[in-house]
């Protein structure tokens, strides 16, 4: 099967040649954090290979992945999937990598979940009312083929260095007076704000509420143009496309007299692949919805 869509590619968008290999620093830590967070850190209970279809697989992200899981022993690739192409059985995959666009997503989980699937999902767009309908898909679904529960992850960011830099924030925002978030990507993202972005004011609004914090001070009266940014939660997420980024994002914290800013930067796509490799391995672990793989690695 192949991706027949036209991913716009450049020279900055391309994904890179190289493979996330598990012989990397982050590679081993993410997959040793998984392995301690999991059973599945092995192929599977009856010794196979676990077998994984890419959906997307010509995209960015996609590209990156299929050649992820064809480097990794214990995993097998057995579907590649573009827009133009029926899902159908899935080639028989334990578990789908979803890297798709927001309109697309729910209708491919909502798909694998169907069919017993378990489903790793990286695309963005996953607001509170596609999670709700997706807990309801769930919860009548079969069961895999492995008699558990589907699992499904969602994962705003695979990168660990993302999920690190989002836990910091949400640890320090209850001490600070003003907090904002800037995400900065590649210019051909088709969402704003990121995923990631959205996924971390919401965990910073939470974290201040639980610690009784004040909103941060903000005597702006006048923004007719939205020069403020948008509002998740109460935090302002301000969103830049340049040539020449990949994915970055800045949490800036400030008090009177002081800031810290925590800034995490994805300068190639393999950054994301450990983090998918450890989500498919782990994902038939946790039946149910997940969203946020820090809840696989221990990092929660
Ligand atoms: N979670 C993470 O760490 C992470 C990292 C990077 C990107 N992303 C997200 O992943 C998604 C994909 O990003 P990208 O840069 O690869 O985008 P992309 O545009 O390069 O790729 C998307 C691919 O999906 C295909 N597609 C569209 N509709 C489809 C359908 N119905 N079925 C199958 N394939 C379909 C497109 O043809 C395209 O090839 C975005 O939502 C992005 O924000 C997440
Ligand atoms: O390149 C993208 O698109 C990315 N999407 C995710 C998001 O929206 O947060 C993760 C970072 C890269």
């Amino acid at each position: 099967m192949t991706d027949t869509s036209s991913a716009t590619t450049s020279a900055d968008d391309r994904p890179a040649p190289g493979v996330a290999g598990s012989s990397s620093t982050a590679a081993a830590a993410v997959a040793d954090a998984a392995a301690a967070a999991s059973s599945a850190a092995r192929p599977t209970a009856a010794g196979r290979d676990l077998t994984v279809a890419v959906i997307g697989a010509g995209g960015r992200m996609g590209a990156e992945a299929v050649r992820a899981v064809e480097a990794t022993p214990g995993l097998r690739l057995v579907g590649r999937y573009g827009s133009a192409d029926e899902l159908g059985d899935l080639g028989g995959a334990d578990v789908a990598v979803e890297l798709t666009v927001p309109a697309a997503s729910p209708g491919n989980v909502a798909h694998c979940v169907e069919r017993g699937v378990h489903v790793v999902v990286g695309t963005t767009g996953w607001d509170e009312a596609r999670l709700s309908t997706l807990r309801e898909q769930l919860a009548a679904a079969p069961p895999a083929a492995t008699g558990a529960g589907v699992g499904v992850l969602i994962a705003p960011n695979f990168a660990v260095g993302a999920l690190l830099m989002m836990a910091f924030a949400a640890k320090a925002a209850p001490f600070f007076e003003s907090v904002e978030v800037v995400e900065l990507h590649h210019p051909a993202k088709v969402d704003a704000p990121s995923g990631t972005a959205a996924r971390t004011a919401a965990m910073i609004a939470a974290s201040r509420a639980e610690a009784g914090t004040p909103v941060p001070p903000d005597a702006t009266t006048s923004d007719p143009d939205g020069a403020r940014g948008v509002s998740v939660d109460g935090i302002h997420v301000h969103s830049v496309r340049l040539r020449g980024l990949t994915a970055h994002q800045e949490v800036l914290l400030g008090n009177a007299g002081e800031q810290l800013t925590l800034r995490h930067d994805s300068f190639d796509r393999t950054s994301f692949m450990p983090g998918v490799i450890a989500a498919v391995r782990a994902v038939a672990d946790h039946p149910g919805l997940t969203v946020g793989l820090e809840h696989y690695l221990g990092l929660d």
